[in-house]
């Protein structure tokens, strides 16, 4: 079985690794195919240049420093049984690939702004909160999670970054973070497996990602999931299209009553808009929900999320 369908280096090496012409290089060969190839390949060259700056040891000594980490699972949890609603991730987003900017009034260089963001989130009654941390396609960064700490914000926050070495596992808990996301699209189960267990090495939970059945299939024969969440991405990234009913279609396969059979909290992500929406997941199964989107663009982001928690 092909674990994962996107190629995680360009054949012929990454611009960082690139140690001069060589005759069988074709350019056009080493052209990403979509856009989520495209970000992994770049992040090969970021973490590159990070390690010249931060070697890993630096890092994880950083991250065993860090003050405690926060049960972002228990908050979860916590939060779907005091309203009988799905927990909510609110997300701090400024820009996607999909969309271009989402917030213009969210200046990429205003750090105040996304820290007013996570207030405003916190007081709605978001359970946790998402921050973007990828610069290039997200205009994100890991400097975020640490303000938004620093801020007192008390939600547990996760790290949505594209994670492919341990690397970043180890900067995410120095930054602050209490959960990285790990996706299944991008990484292998060996992978995963390794990631799962560095993040527990610093006290990290994890959502891991799925897009497909199949993807679900292949998460749920991990040896290490347990203490893990997972979460259905309505949002294909390797086309971007959006549909809540892939929620729906995978929470039904024989995958989907599997994970709540073994009690998982699952979270929908993306394209969730109104209550509606969130009842439509909650009803598929979800006991979290991941929203960024919908409640960036409103110029209230507090009456944002308790118009979407309300009903
Ligand atoms: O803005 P939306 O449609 O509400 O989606 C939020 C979140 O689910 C989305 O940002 C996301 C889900 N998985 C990802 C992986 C990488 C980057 C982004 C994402």
């Amino acid at each position: 079985m092909q674990e994962v369908t996107i190629r995680r280096r360009p054949p012929h090496g990454i611009e960082a690794q690139n140690c001069g012409p060589v005759d069988f290089k074709r350019a056009e060969e080493n052209q990403p195919r979509n856009i989520l190839e495209e970000i992994v390949w770049h992040k090969g060259v970021e973490i590159a240049r990070w390690r010249e700056r931060v070697p890993l040891g630096m890092v994880m000594t950083a991250a065993k420093a860090s003050p405690a980490p926060r049960d972002f699972i228990g908050a979860i949890q916590a939060a779907a049984e005091r309203t009988a609603k799905p927990g909510l991730i609110a997300e701090v987003k400024k820009a996607s690939p999909s969309i271009g900017v989402i917030q213009p009034d969210f200046d990429p260089v205003d750090y105040a702004c996304r820290v007013q963001i996570a207030q405003a989130y916190e007081r709605g009654g978001a359970a946790c909160l998402s921050v973007l941390t990828d610069k290039k396609f997200f205009q994100g960064g890991f400097e975020n999670l640490t303000l938004i700490r620093q801020a007192g914000v008390q939600c547990p926050l996760l790290c949505k970054e594209f994670i492919v070495e341990a690397y970043q596992v180890f900067k995410a808990r120095a930054s602050g973070a209490d959960a990285v996301l790990l996706i299944a699209a991008v990484l292998p189960n060996s992978d995963m497996n390794y990631l799962i267990k560095a993040a527990r090495s610093v006290g990290l939970q994890c959502l891991i990602e799925v897009h497909t059945v199949a993807e679900l299939e292949r998460m749920l024969l991990l040896n290490n999931l347990e203490g893990c969440m997972l979460g259905i991405n309505n949002r294909d990234l390797q086309t971007f299209k959006v549909d809540l009913g892939n929620t729906k279609q995978i929470m039904e396969s024989a995958a989907g009553q599997e994970v709540l059979k073994r009690g998982i909290i699952m979270a929908g992500e993306s394209g969730i808009f109104t209550p509606d929406d969130v009842a439509f997941v909650q009803s598929a199964g979800c006991g979290a929900i991941l929203v960024g989107e919908s409640i960036v663009k409103q110029g209230d982001p507090e009456a944002a999320v308790r118009t979407l928690l309300e009903q």
